[in-house]
């Protein structure tokens, strides 16, 4: 669409002017890995240190008021971000995996017991699956299932079953598939787990960077996302909670900061969220993920949308034209994310990937973090390219010319 500013968005990114492999223009399209970064949080990075470096929270000199502030400012913007009821709700983590782990400790540890479900699906990431697998075995509750459909699509009629057993305790799953791209029907699950009075978690990681997230608006109790996938640094991410839960969970590290008082046997909690960041904290970063969340708000998460939609449909449409390729997932655009999976025939997705690398263009192969996924498609794995603000149509022509010389190096019809 012409409206959207290609061009002075990949000027904003400096490794994309890069060339990679003796010479040829890198053409990122891993990005469901990790994004790239723009000079804005580089900058943002940079005058921190530069300029405003402090410890957080406690001084009470001038520098020490501009770190703090610049600190919880991000917050402000994070809690905007995802229309979060209110700053108090928002807690810094490291990521998803650190903010899933916290509600499985501070939560889980207090609410789930022997015999009780925990529900997750069949497309979820690690960190949705093995922090509930070690809260189940330590507690002697239950991990269940929603499979997924040949489109990738969840099966919600099982999610009644397991709602039916009045043993849930906890439906988890991710918004958006950083493997097949599905968008899960998160009304259908949502209002299902209220009418059951069963809590919601959704990991956002691979959501909240490429749509609009209103937390009100999906009616989960807990949202997790990481910053380094939607262009701040790496080891900055939120955790959102309720505040009706927030208060009632026990802190999830114990240090400075997240006190009141410490006496020898006995320690108060400081107010939230702070009592849910222990130690010194990631400032710069988390500056970082500020200014990030500047950046996308500047280009309009519908427009984030739509630019992927528009990318995502062209490629797959490009794609389907390459001899031997098998795409998973469904190609209705409005379910899918800037994710495409896929393989060739018997060609090892690690071949193709380093194929189409001596090309110039960046794609990973691998299982993805969603092992189960990959025994549900009966494949070891697949290879993955996706997409963000600054890919253009010209890089999933690249895509695809490099393709085309797997097809023909593998004599593939
Ligand atoms: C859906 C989903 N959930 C959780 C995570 C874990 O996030 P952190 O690693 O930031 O804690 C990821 C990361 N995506 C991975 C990272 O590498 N390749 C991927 O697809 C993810 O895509």
């Amino acid at each position: 669409q012409s409206a959207y500013p290609i061009e002075e968005i990949r000027a904003d990114f400096p490794i994309l002017s890069r060339t990679v492999r003796g010479g040829k223009p890198l053409v990122y399209l891993d990005n469901a890995s990790t994004t790239q970064k723009p000079v804005q949080v580089i900058s943002a990075i940079d005058d921190y240190y530069r300029n405003h470096n402090a410890n957080i929270h406690r001084a009470v000199y001038e520098l020490a008021e501009e770190a703090t502030g610049a600190y919880e400012a991000a917050r402000d913007k994070v809690a905007r971000f995802i229309n979060s009821p209110s700053r108090e709700e928002v807690i810094f983590v490291r990521g998803t995996t650190e903010a899933i782990n916290l509600v499985a400790y501070s939560w889980g540890r207090a609410n789930v017991g022997p015999g009780d479900i925990i529900v997750t699906t069949e497309y979820e990431h690690h960190s949705n699956i093995v922090p509930w697998q070690l809260l189940a075995k330590e507690k002697g509750a239950e991990l269940a299932y929603i499979d997924i459909d040949e489109k990738g699509e969840l099966l919600l009629e099982q999610l009644d079953e397991h709602l039916e057993t009045g043993r849930v305790k906890l439906v988890t799953f991710s918004l958006m598939s950083n493997v097949l791209g599905t968008i899960s029907d998160v009304q259908g699950i949502a209002s299902r787990c209220k009418a059951a009075g069963v809590p919601v978690l959704i990991d956002g990681a691979q959501a909240a960077p490429h749509m609009r997230v209103d937390v009100q608006a999906l009616g989960c109790d807990f949202f997790a996302f990481s910053g380094h996938k939607m262009l701040a640094p790496t080891g900055i991410g939120a955790l959102w909670v309720r505040r009706e839960i927030l208060e009632k969970m026990g802190p999830f590290h114990g240090g400075g900061d997240m006190i009141r008082e410490v006496h020898k046997f006995e320690t108060t909690w400081n107010d939230l969220p702070y009592k849910f960041e222990a130690g010194t904290p990631n400032i710069a970063d988390t500056v970082g993920f500020g200014a990030a969340i500047d950046y996308l708000e500047g280009l309009g998460m519908e427009d984030v949308r739509r630019h992927e939609k528009s990318i995502t449909e062209y490629a797959l449409k490009r794609m389907a034209g390459v001899k031997g390729m098998t795409i998973y997932g469904t190609d209705e655009i409005s379910r899918r994310g800037g994710v495409i999976s896929f393989n060739f025939a018997d060609v090892h997705p690690h071949d193709v990937a380093q194929i189409v690398d001596g090309e110039g263009v960046a794609i990973r192969s691998g299982h993805h973090c969603a092992q189960v996924l990959m025994e549900k498609l009966c494949v070891p794995a697949t290879n993955r390219a996706s997409f963000y603000v600054y890919n253009t149509r010209e890089d999933v022509d690249a895509l695809v010319t490099s393709l085309d010389k797997v097809a023909r190096l593998f004599k593939l019809e």
